[in-house]
């Protein structure tokens, strides 16, 4: 997996993660969601430029320009809820993409560090021969992920695969690593350190699903 840290260069970016961060203005829903989507666009940029470009042209009222476009037929896949946010950056700026939503949710049968993923939604065009982009913004154990990838596979191969998130742990980095194919690229913020026994980024943000949308039962 080629894996794009983006954070590693310092930029605006830096101000969008900052923000989701801080525990005073992460409580403010509505900008947690705006800096999500920003996010998103900021990632969504450095994705367009692996992206297969040909030759076009404009015309303009004055003439006419040469110009390269991507021609890449894409299909944007967000996980919810937590995904919502940074698929609108995406969709800000890949506005021709088609759109797929699958759930997953974290089943405790035992206890709060004992869980298992359950996929259960799907909602997709086809994705077959396609550039599939998995959208999430936390990226943990990465076990969300892998079902997600596991539950698609069903529906069709696509012609590449992009996951796109804003902050990861190094293990749960390491497992996608383990279970996409080798051509998969991975766009990210942000990497920490830790994983709290919750399976929680630490330092991370907390729950993301929560600070867009409110918490749950
Ligand atoms: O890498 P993992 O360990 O699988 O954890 C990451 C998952 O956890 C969050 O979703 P959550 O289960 O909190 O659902 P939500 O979006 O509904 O809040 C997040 O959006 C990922 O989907
Ligand atoms: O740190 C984490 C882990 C899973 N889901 C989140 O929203 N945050
Ligand atoms: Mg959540």
């Amino acid at each position: 997996m080629e894996i794009h840290h983006i954070a590693e260069n310092d930029s605006i970016l830096n101000k969008f993660i900052a923000e989701i961060r801080d525990e005073k203005i992460q409580k403010d829903s509505l900008r947690f969601r705006r800096n999500i989507e920003r996010i998103g666009e900021v990632l969504g940029y450095e994705l367009s430029k692996s992206l297969a470009y040909s030759n076009a042209s404009v015309n303009t009222p004055l003439g006419k320009k040469e110009i390269k476009l991507f021609n890449n037929n894409m299909v944007l896949c967000s996980i919810l809820r937590a995904g919502l946010p940074l698929h609108q950056g995406l969709l800000n700026y890949f506005d021709d993409a088609e759109n797929a939503f699958i759930s997953a949710y974290r089943h405790h049968p035992k206890n709060d560090s004992d869980f298992e993923i359950v996929v259960e939604y799907f909602a997709s065009p086809s994705i077959n021969n396609k550039t599939l982009l998995l959208v999430d913004p936390m990226l943990a154990t990465g076990q969300s992920l892998v079902a997600v990838y596991e539950a698609i596979k069903k529906h069709g191969t696509p012609k590449e695969i992009h996951i796109v998130s804003v902050i990861g742990a190094k293990q749960g980095v390491d497992f996608v690593n383990n279970h996409f194919p080798e051509n998969t690229k991975l766009w990210i913020a942000t990497i920490d350190d830790q994983l709290n026994e919750k399976g929680y980024i630490v330092p991370g943000l907390g729950d993301a699903g929560d600070l867009a949308y409110g918490s749950k039962l």
